[in-house]
């Protein structure tokens, strides 16, 4: 399965949340976090700034990243959509989110997110990551491709 890193900018002392707005693809008009795929030989976390870096124009230290979910995007009715998701909560980096090809930067209120903007699966396990936990979770997407049907903790290998 196709896997990628993504990031959200957690802007704690100005409760707010720095994601983008997708401009082509699957996704065009979502808001979601920062990301893309792994490229070949690359880990998780070079990935995730990568992205970032050419999404946002946004430079930011590795030890800064913090691992807080490992999702797992199930869509039985397009399965090139399928993929596995790892997610990093970023506190400090370098530079304002600038537009790029692919992202128009947006920044949402940490109290209020624009959910229904989103992808359906991240009003499951996003709140709970702004909690501050680390969340592995399993999603499989209905009929529309839009919906999710089934969504289900997993556990961590031990
Ligand atoms: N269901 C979902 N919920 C969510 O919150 N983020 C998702 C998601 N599905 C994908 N993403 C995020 C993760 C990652 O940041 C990005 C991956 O999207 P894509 O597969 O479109 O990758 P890209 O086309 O950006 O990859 P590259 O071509 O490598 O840049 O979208």
């Amino acid at each position: 399965m196709t896997v990628c890193s993504d990031v959200l900018l957690f802007d704690r002392p100005n409760g707010r949340l720095g994601m983008g707005r997708k401009k082509r693809g699957a996704e065009v008009g979502k808001i979601q976090g920062y990301g893309g795929k792994l490229a070949p030989g690359e880990t998780l976390a070079q990935c995730a700034l990568r992205e970032l870096l050419e999404e946002a124009g946004v430079r930011a230290k590795e030890q800064n990243l913090w691992y807080v979910a490992h999702l797992t995007f199930e869509f039985p009715h397009k399965p090139e959509w399928s993929q596995v998701v790892h997610v990093f909560r970023l506190e400090h980096w370098e530079g304002e989110p600038q537009e790029s090809e692919e992202m128009a930067p947006v920044w949402c209120d940490l109290l209020a997110l624009p959910y229904d903007e989103m992808w359906d699966d991240a009003r499951y396990w996003m709140p709970r990551v702004l909690e501050g936990r680390k969340v592995r979770m399993r999603f499989v997407y209905g009929e529309d491709n839009q919906t999710v049907a089934q969504a289900e903790h997993e556990e961590w290998p031990s």
